[in-house]
C-alpha cells in the first residue's frame, strides 16, 4: 500500500518556559492510503493536538509531516490552506453545522467557500453524497429540524465534498447514542471501503475501535504503539 502521510518525532509544545506543556514528544506515525485508523489514548493524551497538526491546521514545535509527497513543514500558510481545502476532510464531536442553513447548504458550503459560488455541479454531489448517507428525504431539512445522528451524517457528507483522501475525526460519535453512533461508523467503513478514503478516528469508545483496522494508541506523547486487528 503507498503512503499517503508520515510524520516523524512529532513534538508540540504549548507555551514557554516554566509553564510550557510538551504534549507530543517525538511521535511517529505512517499512515497508508485506504487505512480505516482509531486514535485511541487518555484524556490529555494528545490525541487532538495531533489530529490538529495533521490537518495542517496548526503548526508542530519540531519534527517532520510529510503527506501525499509535500513537506507540510515548508509550506507556506496559503500554500497550507489550499492543499487542507483540496486533500483533507473534518468531523467533529459536535457537528458545527450552520443552523439557519439546509443539510445540503451545509454539505455544499466548503466548496462554496472555494469558487465563492455554489456551482451546479456541486449541488448535485452534494445530494448524491446525502443519499449516500441515507439523508435523501432531508435534503433540504435545516439543521434544527435533524436529530442529532442525521446531523453527524450530514457532516460527514460535508467532509467528503471535495473528494479528500484524508478525513480526520475527533469523537465524531463522541455525543451521539449507541445505535446512531454504530451507524455512523458504519457508514464511514463503507466510504473508507468503496472510495478507498482514508480514516483517522478518535474515540474513547473500545467499540468503535474495534470496528477500525487499525488501532493506534497514543502512550504519554510519546510513543504510538499500534495494533492491526486481523478481523
Ligand atoms: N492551545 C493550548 N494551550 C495550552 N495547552 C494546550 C492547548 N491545547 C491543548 N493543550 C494541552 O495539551 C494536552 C493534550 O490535549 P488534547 O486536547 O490534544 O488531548 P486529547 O487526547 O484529545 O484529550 P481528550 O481525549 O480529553 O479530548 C492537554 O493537557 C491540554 O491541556
Amino acid at each position: 500500500m503507498s503512503t499517503l502521510l508520515e510524520v516523524r518525532d512529532l513534538v508540540k509544545t504549548f507555551g514557554e518556559g516554566e509553564t510550557a506543556t510538551r504534549v507530543l514528544r517525538g511521535l511517529n506515525l505512517t499512515l497508508a492510503q485506504g487505512d480505516l485508523a482509531a486514535l485511541l489514548g487518555p484524556s490529555g493524551s494528545g490525541k487532538s493536538t495531533l489530529l490538529t497538526i495533521l490537518g495542517t491546521l496548526m503548526r508542530p514545535t519540531s519534527g517532520s509531516h510529510v503527506m501525499l509527497s509535500m513537506d507540510m513543514t515548508r509550506a507556506s500558510d496559503a500554500e497550507l490552506t489550499d492543499f487542507r481545502n483540496r486533500h483533507i476532510g473534518f468531523v467533529f464531536q459536535f457537528h458545527h453545522l450552520l443552523p439557519d442553513f439546509t443539510a445540503l447548504e451545509n454539505v455544499v458550503f466548503p466548496t462554496a467557500v472555494g469558487v465563492g459560488r455554489e456551482t451546479r455541479a456541486a449541488k448535485e454531489r452534494g445530494r448524491e453524497l446525502l443519499q449516500r448517507v441515507g439523508l435523501s428525504d432531508r435534503v433540504h431539512f435545516r439543521t434544527t429540524q435533524l436529530s442529532g445522528g442525521q446531523k453527524q451524517r450530514v457532516a460527514v457528507a460535508r467532509a467528503l465534498m471535495n473528494r479528500p483522501e484524508l478525513v480526520l475525526a475527533d469523537e465524531p460519535t463522541g455525543n451521539l447514542d449507541r445505535e446512531s453512533a454504530g451507524r455512523v461508523m458504519e457508514l464511514l467503513k463503507e466510504i473508507n471501503k468503496e472510495e478507498r478514503t482514508t480514516f483517522l478516528i478518535s474515540t474513547h469508545d473500545e467499540k468503535i475501535a474495534a470496528a477500525c483496522r487499525r488501532q493506534v494508541r497514543v502512550v504519554d506523547g510519546t510513543a504510538v504503539a499500534d495494533e492491526v486487528s486481523l478481523s
